[in-house]
């Protein structure tokens, strides 16, 4: 099976033969009018057809076939370079056409592997260039005329638009990825609410509006009672669903404005802004009431389920988001250790509090 790194190595590989059959083809248009002018022999009438309509084909088959696609093309990309190095040469330096050729391949071998490959590109091109020329007798013909300017019109026209195309969609397939990759940096892979760092981040908002504006606001840290044994009973991937499904239920039972969070194993959070103790406590209680009463069978087995839940308002004597974890974490541990399936909340910082009784159990 081809990997997420195959997979774009042959994109990369694709889009540069894309590239190559354009530029080439163009590129050859240009060079036809120099060769027409000079009553070029048929060889080099054919090496133009052969490197204009063979080897793109030829590049692409060598690179996906290669081991290292990647480094194949760069090879490949610096071979173009070569000939076009050669062709200048061959065009006497025909001025428009061999400036218009090497300004487009340093154009692609700069947005394909920067400096890098541009730098070692241009100095095999002049190498090639000298040696061709130096072989060509040293001719040289640079006026060029007006039958060279139309045959360049189609690649000065077309080819820059065309790669800024192609720039544009990657630019953007980038700015995709670097979203999709924020949000699951955001996000808890199992059960697709936030995960701990980015729930600690809404808290510490809700804390600093307190501090600013002293606007109220809520924390609910929230377990499952003995999923431990539930685990034990009907394995961990009926654990697993159980988890996911308390999450769906979170999501459902709340506002928009509040976040869920699962801070680790079974232990989850809410942030509840523009929350007074008072409601934070009944929503609480809803949420405890929802997951008594939704039984899921699985399987045919039917799987009890309770949660505590410990609450906790942003107040004077809330130093920091640790402080206030804290609180509703004592509040928490309180409802554990009275009985479970139980609320309790917290009244100040010093751990105080009370403990609502389940209705049903
Ligand atoms: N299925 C599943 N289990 C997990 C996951 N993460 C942690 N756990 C298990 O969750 C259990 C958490 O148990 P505890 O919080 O220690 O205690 P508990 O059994 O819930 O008991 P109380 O909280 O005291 O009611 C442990 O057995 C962990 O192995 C997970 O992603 N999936």
């Amino acid at each position: 099976m081809m990997t997420v790194a195959q997979d774009g190595h042959l994109r990369f590989v694709a889009r540069v033969y894309r590239l190559r059959m354009l530029g080439l083809a163009l590129g050859a248009l240009a060079v036809a009018s120099v060769l027409y002018q000079l009553h070029a022999s048929l060889w080099l009438w054919a090496t133009l057809i052969l490197s204009g309509a063979v080897w793109p084909h030829l590049a692409y088959a060598l690179s996906r076939r290669a081991a290292e696609p990647i480094r194949t093309e760069y090879v490949n990309l610096v071979i173009d370079a070569a000939m076009g190095g050669a062709w200048v040469a061959l065009m006497q330096f025909n001025l428009l056409p061999s400036a218009l050729l090497v300004a487009m391949m340093a154009m692609d071998r700069m947005s394909a592997g920067g400096w890098r490959l541009m730098s070692k590109s241009l100095a095999l091109q002049i190498a090639v260039c000298l040696a061709t020329w130096w072989i060509n007798g040293f001719r040289l013909q640079p006026a060029s005329t007006m039958l060279n300017v139309v045959a360049c019109l189609p690649m000065l026209l077309v080819y820059p638009v065309w790669m800024s195309l192609v720039n544009y969609s990657l630019a953007q397939r980038v700015r995709q990825q670097n979203r999709q990759l924020d949000q699951l940096s955001r996000t808890d892979a199992l059960t697709g609410l936030c995960n701990r760092n980015h729930w600690l981040e809404a808290a510490g908002g809700e804390w600093l509006r307190y501090q600013r504006n002293q606007r109220p606001a809520a924390l609910i840290l929230l377990d499952i009672d003995g999923f431990k044994q539930i685990n034990d009973r009907y394995g961990h991937a009926a654990g697993d669903q159980l988890l996911s499904d308390l999450a769906r239920l979170l999501q459902r039972g709340l506002r928009d404005v509040d976040t869920p969070g699962r801070l680790g194993g079974d232990e989850f959070g809410i942030v509840l802004p523009e929350t007074n103790l008072e409601r934070a406590s009944a929503v609480a209680e809803r949420i405890r009431l929802l997951a008594e009463n939704s039984r899921p069978n699985r399987h045919g087995q039917h799987i009890p389920w309770t949660i505590s839940l410990g609450v906790a308002a942003v107040g004077e004597d809330i130093q920091d988001v640790g402080a206030w974890m804290r609180q509703a974490d004592v509040a928490l541990y309180r409802a554990k250790s009275q009985g479970r399936n139980r609320v309790s909340v917290a009244s100040s910082g010093r751990g105080g509090g009370t403990t609502t009784q389940p209705t049903t159990v």
